[in-house]
């Protein structure tokens, strides 16, 4: 593994049985991460966006191909990756600060308690430690979901489309939300997406996935500082590209593409 690099998926391979049917998900993939780098992933529905996420998590195993985070072969789930989840994954029935604490249960139950104030702070949620999940926005519970995922000190957090159930504005802010905080603790992220948009604003590099069998079909760089204006002209640059790659631009744009 070369110097700097947390994610290394060399070759990877992965069929799933449906209806009796052995399906190739994924074929062949390979890709890198650097520490303190944010990479999405960006492809259409069933491409095998997630099932390459939940190979890098350690929660299912490739068929062939090898998979390191932080130089350690993924062999199950660890700490020094974690998952943050579309739907935030918190506990119903414990309060947020709980819901923070949970990854930390090695720690005393002081310093559990500091260090979850600590995340929850910031995202700016201190002040909602004693809330129960249901009285959250859902923007704050994916907040409260980050900070319980930023509190355990990864390496690196996957995120499997972290906003895409939230509004237009919520989404915008915690980008921004985001990249502060990213700015601060430089964990690495590697992210799955649907967001053309959300994928510009972020990332360093944006790795676009084609399907039947899933396999990376083209890598492009965003040479364009931050923070980046969503309105800029090389914002739409970027955007056009990508939706190229998408044949969604022009009069033959496909419908099929569901982005
Ligand atoms: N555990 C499983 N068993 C059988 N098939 C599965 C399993 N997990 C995923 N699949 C299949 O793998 C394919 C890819 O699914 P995956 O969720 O990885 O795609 P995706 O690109 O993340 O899609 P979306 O963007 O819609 O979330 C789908 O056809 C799905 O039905």
């Amino acid at each position: 593994m070369g110097a700097g690099v947390l994610v290394e998926v060399s070759e990877v391979s992965k069929a799933y049985k449906a209806a009796g049917k052995n399906e190739q998900i994924l074929s062949g993939i390979s890709l890198q991460v650097k520490e303190g780098e944010i990479i999405s992933i960006l492809g259409q529905s069933g491409c095998g966006k997630s099932t390459l996420l939940n190979l890098i998590a350690g929660f299912d195993t490739p068929d062939r191909g090898t998979i390191y985070t932080a130089g350690i072969e993924v062999k199950e789930p660890a700490k020094r990756c974690v998952m943050l989840f579309q739907n935030y994954g918190l506990l119903p029935w414990r309060s947020v600060l709980k819901n923070v604490e949970l990854g930390l249960l090695d720690l005393t139950e002081a310093e559990r308690r500091s260090r979850a104030l600590a995340y929850l702070k910031l995202v700016g949620l201190e002040d909602r430690a004693d809330h129960f999940p249901h009285q959250l926005s859902g923007g704050m519970q994916q907040r409260a979901a980050l900070a319980r995922a930023l509190a355990i000190r990864p390496q690196i957090i996957l995120m499997d489309e972290p906003f895409a159930a939230l509004d237009t504005f919520t989404r915008y802010y915690l980008q921004n939300e985001l990249l502060n905080i990213h700015a601060n603790e430089k964990t690495t992220i590697l992210l799955v997406t649907h967001d053309i948009d959300e994928a510009v604003f972020l990332s360093d590099r944006i790795l676009i996935m084609s399907a039947g069998p899933g396999q990376i079909r083209k890598e492009i760089p965003i040479h364009s500082s931050r923070p980046r204006d969503r309105g800029h002209s090389d914002f739409q640059h970027y955007r056009k590209l990508i939706l190229d790659e998408f044949r969604l631009t022009g009069p033959q744009a496909s419908e099929e593409y569901s982005i």
